[in-house]
């Protein structure tokens, strides 16, 4: 029986940071000063701090600045939407996350509203979500840019190429369809209210999971040869008693022997997430100071 490809996102996200950092260096040589990376996060979520920290160090290590605010959970929105404000007006930042998920008395919406579109990073703000959409530039959520990049390196033109999102957040799903659509796929959107989610999803040249339920998307769904995105990035029980471990929203093991192509949980999106992230950081500093947007990122 065939066997997958895997493809290495841990290698793909280390060669896009090299080039980074590359286009750091330009950078700092032209204009005196180092890009910015502001990291926002309110609360003491484990999770969220060990991003953070990831993040932080991904940042230093390209030879941008980073700068962490830590606020306590109880932080208001008022405090919170003063101190983006405040990263908005600053000249020495070029890129704003606002780590999420928040603490429930603050408004997701109105943060991610404040944030001036010109360093939003992330690709959260409306004003990025609508550029996107009609096809200006601005900036594209880091997951699904990394997921596209991923795609292109492995099957080059996906003009013409069936595609299945099953997903519709905000975050990924509705960007990825965006993305996919500018590459000229035909792109279907499924979800939790999907009809027959495995009949949709065998038509699929390129599946693009991001529907956060461990394991739910079954070798025997997908169209023999095709490629498989996994975003998915869900902590279950490990063999071990105490212990867990990583899986992603498709039954890797099963999919092995029918798909093209996969991305194994870990290192497959994950670390291109936050090589993108340093990747638009760079593109707003260019942008906000402009320098020409090194090519090949
Ligand atoms: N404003 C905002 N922007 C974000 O981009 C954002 C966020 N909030 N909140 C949380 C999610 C999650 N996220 C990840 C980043 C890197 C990995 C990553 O590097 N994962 C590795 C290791 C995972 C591990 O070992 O825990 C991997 O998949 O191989 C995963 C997930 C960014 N997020």
């Amino acid at each position: 029986m065939s066997q997958a490809k895997i493809i290495d996102g841990a290698a793909f996200a280390a060669g896009l940071r090299g080039r980074v950092a590359e286009g750091v260096a330009a950078f700092r040589a032209k204009t005196g000063r180092a890009p910015g990376l502001a990291v926002v996060l309110v609360g003491e979520d484990p999770a969220s701090q060990v991003y953070v920290r990831s993040k932080g160090k991904a940042t230093i290590e390209a030879g941008m600045v980073s700068i962490e605010h830590k606020l306590p959970p109880e932080k208001t929105q008022d405090d919170l939407l003063a101190l983006v404000r405040e990263l908005n007006a600053d000249p020495a930042v070029d890129g704003i996350l606002v780590q999420l998920p928040l603490p429930a008395q603050i408004n997701e919406n109105a943060v991610i509203a404040t944030i001036d579109p010109d360093k939003d990073v992330d690709g959260f703000n409306p004003v990025n979500a609508g550029r996107l959409a009609i096809g200006l530039h601005g900036f594209v959520p880091c997951t699904p840019l990394g997921c596209l990049m991923l795609l292109k390196d492995t099957l080059g033109d996906l003009s013409g190429l069936d595609a299945v999102v099953v997903g519709r957040s905000n975050i990924v799903g509705k960007p990825m369809a965006q993305l996919l659509i500018r590459e000229s796929c035909t792109v279907t959107v499924a979800h939790s209210r999907t009809k027959d989610l495995p009949s949709v999803v065998k038509r699929a040249d390129i599946v693009v999971a991001a529907v956060g339920r461990p394991r739910m998307i079954k070798g025997d769904w997908l169209k023999p040869g095709a490629t498989v995105i996994d975003v998915g990035i869900n902590r279950v029980p490990a063999d071990e008693p105490g212990k867990t471990r990583l899986v992603g929203d498709v039954a890797f093991d099963e999919a092995l022997s029918v798909a093209g192509a996969i991305t194994p949980v870990p290192k497959g999106v994950g670390p291109m997430t936050i090589a993108v992230l340093l990747r638009n950081t760079l593109v707003s500093a260019c942008r906000r100071e402009h320098v020409a947007v090194p090519e090949g990122l």
